[in-house]
């Protein structure tokens, strides 16, 4: 792809496979979740989401989203149990919305689209970086979280606050002392799948582990995501928004439910 990938028309989700043939692979991701075709499996353990303050290192403007980075030099903030074996470590976490409350999460549930969708990404450790993690089929695990439009959630407005600093792409700030456990829904029930990254390069690396219970966020707060701009400073503005990926054809895979 000559120019760099987006979410526009010239550059959006269907152009993908002229740069990255992958996207028409048998693992990609987002899904529709279809909860009467699901499993239960009674293996499938709990999620164990450990998450230390201390490694929230700072948010950034990246063009495509807005990121929260950890430090993931030591086991401070990990995913254990669920899906996966081993321990996995949290990277950072993002999002991706709608240009209106009636769409935004990327995988969808029997057809239902979300406001948005929290990404949590961790890396194995099995390997020595995320970097090198990326790359492989059990290389990284995403927790998605469902937003639904309803109440202002207080926990998200200290990410919404930060916003302003990082209006246009390529911009960062510091982001301390924050713990994303409180981004999670009361039920840590799941939907669990094998797919990839729902952005180029596409890889076709992770075990998806997508909640079942949403968690709120308001009109409000989303105008605030979409406040964001997907250029830099100083360019013709472009407000950020629709940049998910929509789902994906779910070919020779089986999604387990954790739960009844
Ligand atoms: O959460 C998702 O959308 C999946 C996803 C997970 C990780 C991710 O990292 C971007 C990245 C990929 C390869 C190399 C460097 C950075 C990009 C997307
Ligand atoms: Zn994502």
């Amino acid at each position: 792809m000559s120019h760099s990938w987006g979410y526009g028309p010239s550059n959006g989700p269907d152009k993908w496979v002229e740069g990255f043939p992958i996207a028409d692979g048998p693992r990609q991701s987002p899904i529709d979740i279809v909860p009467g075709q699901a499993d239960f499996d009674s293996a499938l353990q709990a999620l164990s989401l450990k998450y230390d303050a201390a490694t929230s290192k700072s948010i950034i403007n990246n063009g495509h989203t807005f990121q929260v980075d950890f430090g993931d030099d030591s086991d401070s903030s990990t995913l254990t149990g669920g899906p996966i074996s081993g321990t996995y470590r949290l990277r950072q976490f993002h999002f991706h919305w709608g240009g209106a409350d009636d769409r935004g999460s990327e995988h969808t549930i029997a057809g239902t689209k979300y406001a948005a969708e929290l990404h949590l990404v961790h890396w194995n450790t099995k390997y020595p970086s995320f970097g090198d993690a990326v790359s492989q089929p059990d290389g990284l695990a995403v927790v998605g979280v469902f937003l639904q439009i309803g109440d202002d959630n207080s926990q998200l407005q200290t990410v919404v606050d930060a916003l302003d600093a990082i209006k246009g792409k390529g911009q960062q700030t510091t982001f301390e002392n924050f713990d994303p456990t409180v981004l999670l829904p009361g039920s840590l029930d799941y939907w669990t799948y094998l797919g990839s990254l729902t952005t180029p390069p596409l890889l076709e690396s992770v075990t998806w582990i997508v909640l079942k219970e949403p968690i709120s966020v308001s009109s409000g707060q989303m105008t605030k995501f979409r406040s964001l701009l997907f250029t830099p400073e100083g360019d013709e503005p472009s407000c950020m928004m629709d940049n998910y990926r929509p789902p994906q054809p779910l070919k020779d895979r089986k999604v387990r439910a954790s739960f009844q």
